[in-house]
C-alpha cells in the first residue's frame, strides 16, 4: 500500500477546540459586506452584510442556509474569487481583501475547492484529473506520480486510476475531485454543496471520508450545505445563515441544541423530537383548564439518562407521568433527543417537576395542555 505523504501544513500550530475564541483560526471574517451593482432592471444587491465568522483550525466548519442566503458569495469571498465591498478577510491571518491577482496566487494555492458538480474534465483520467493542478503548477512527471498516487490511496481509487470520469460513479467522482484538492497540499480545504448530488448513502461514505483528511492530515474543512443532515454528521463548528447574515454561530451541539434562532428551528425542522405529532398537536390548547394535563418536553443532551429521572417524579414527587413520544437524534457524536411527557399535577407541582429535572441536567419547557 502506498504511502500517503501530504505534508501535514496545518499542524504547525497546536490544534484547538473549535470555538469563536478559538486561538489562531484559520479564516475570520469581520465586518464583511458584498454588494452587487444594480444590472439593468433592479436596486444594488446586498448579499452579505456585517459578517463576523470565525473557522477554527483544524475543525469541520459548516455554513448552512437557504437558497439565496449568501453561502457561494461567501465561499468565493475565502478564495478571492469576489472582494468584499467592506470588511477585512483573514485567510491564515493574511488580509485577502487588499490583495492583487499575483498575491492572491500562493493563498489560492493554499486552498483546495470541491465542487457539486465535480467538475472533472471527461478527457482525462482519474489520475490525470488528480495531476492536473501539478502539470499546471511545472511538477515532473516522476513528482506528480509520487504525490498523485498515494491521494488515490487515500480516496480508495487506486484501481480506477486509468478510468474516465464516465466510467466512474458520482461518489468515485467526488473522490477524484477531492483527491485533486488535495494535490497542491492546501491548509483549508473549501467545499461547495459537494454532496448535494449524491444519494444519502454515498453522502455518508463522502462525509465519512472528509472527515478522515480532517483528522489525519489536520485539514481545516470549510463546507457550505443547505442539508442539515451533512452538518449534523460532519461539522463541529457550524454558522446559521440567513439573508445575507449569520444569525447564529459556535460547536454545533451548543448551536443545535441551545436557544435556536428561529431560522435554525426552520432548518432544524426534522430534528428528532421538534415537532410534536399530530395526536397531540390536535387537541392541545395554550391554556390550562380545569382537570386537563401539561404536556412537557423534556431534552436531554449528551448521556444524561432521562426514564430515571421522570420514573422518580413518580416515586418522589406523586405526579403521574405518561411519555407521549420521543426520539433520540445524534450531533456531531453526541446524542441529543426528547420526551414529550404528560403531567397530571396542578401548576405548583409542575414547577416542582421542572426544578427537579433541572437540578438533574435536564431541561424541560412547556408546550401545551391537554384534556
Ligand atoms: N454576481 C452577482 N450579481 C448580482 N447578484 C448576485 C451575484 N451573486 C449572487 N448574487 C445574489 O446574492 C444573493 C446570495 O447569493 P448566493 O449565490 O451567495 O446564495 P446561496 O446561499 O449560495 O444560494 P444557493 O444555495 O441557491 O446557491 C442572492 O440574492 C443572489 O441573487
Amino acid at each position: 500500500m502506498n504511502m500517503v505523504v501530504l505534508r501535514n501544513t496545518a499542524t504547525s500550530t497546536p490544534q484547538v477546540l473549535p470555538g469563536n475564541d478559538a486561538p489562531n483560526p484559520m479564516v475570520v471574517f469581520e465586518g464583511v459586506a458584498k454588494r452587487f451593482a444594480a444590472g439593468n432592471t433592479g436596486a444594488e444587491v446586498v448579499a452579505l452584510n456585517d459578517i463576523d465568522l470565525v473557522v477554527p483550525r483544524g475543525s469541520v466548519t459548516g455554513i448552512i442556509g437557504r437558497s439565496g442566503a449568501g453561502k457561494s458569495t461567501l465561499i468565493r469571498l475565502v478564495n478571492g474569487l469576489e472582494k468584499p465591498s467592506s470588511g477585512r478577510i483573514l485567510v491564515d491571518g493574511v488580509d485577502i481583501a487588499g490583495l492583487d491577482e499575483k498575491n492572491l496566487r500562493p493563498v489560492r494555492r493554499s486552498i483546495g475547492v470541491i465542487f457539486q458538480h465535480f467538475n472533472l474534465l471527461s478527457s482525462r483520467t482519474a489520475f490525470g484529473n488528480v495531476a492536473l493542478p501539478l502539470e499546471i503548477a511545472g511538477m515532473g512527471t516522476q513528482d506528480i506520480e509520487k504525490r498523485v498516487a498515494p491521494l488515490l490511496d487515500l480516496v480508495g481509487l487506486s484501481e480506477k486510476r486509468d478510468r474516465y470520469p464516465s466510467e466512474l460513479s458520482g461518489g468515485q467522482k467526488q473522490r477524484i475531485g477531492i483527491a485533486r484538492a488535495l494535490a497542491t497540499e492546501p491548509k483549508l480545504l473549501l467545499s461547495d454543496e459537494a454532496t448535494s448530488a449524491l444519494d444519502p448513502e454515498t453522502t455518508r461514505s463522502i462525509l465519512a471520508l472528509l472527515r478522515k483528511i480532517n483528522k489525519e492530515l489536520g485539514l481545516t474543512v470549510l463546507l457550505i450545505t443547505h442539508e442539515m443532515e451533512v452538518v449534523k454528521v460532519i461539522a463541529d463548528h457550524v454558522a446559521v445563515i440567513d439573508g445575507g447574515r449569520i444569525v447564529e454561530q459556535g460547536p454545533t451541539f451548543d448551536v443545535f441544541t441551545g436557544h435556536v434562532h428561529e431560522t435554525t428551528k426552520a432548518l432544524l425542522g426534522g430534528l428528532a423530537g421538534m415537532h410534536l405529532p399530530e395526536f397531540l398537536t390536535s387537541r392541545m390548547s395554550q391554556l390550562p383548564e380545569p382537570g386537563s394535563r401539561t404536556i412537557l418536553r423534556v431534552i436531554f443532551k449528551g448521556e444524561n439518562a432521562t426514564e430515571p429521572m421522570l420514573a422518580r417524579l413518580g416515586s418522589d414527587l406523586g405526579i403521574e407521568v405518561n411519555i407521549m413520544a420521543g426520539a433520540v437524534d445524534e450531533i456531531a457524536g453526541r446524542p441529543f433527543g426528547m420526551l414529550v411527557v404528560s403531567l397530571r399535577s396542578n401548576e405548583a407541582k409542575i414547577a416542582e417537576a421542572r426544578q427537579f429535572l433541572a437540578h438533574h441536567g435536564l431541561s424541560s419547557e412547556v408546550v401545551g395542555y391537554v384534556r
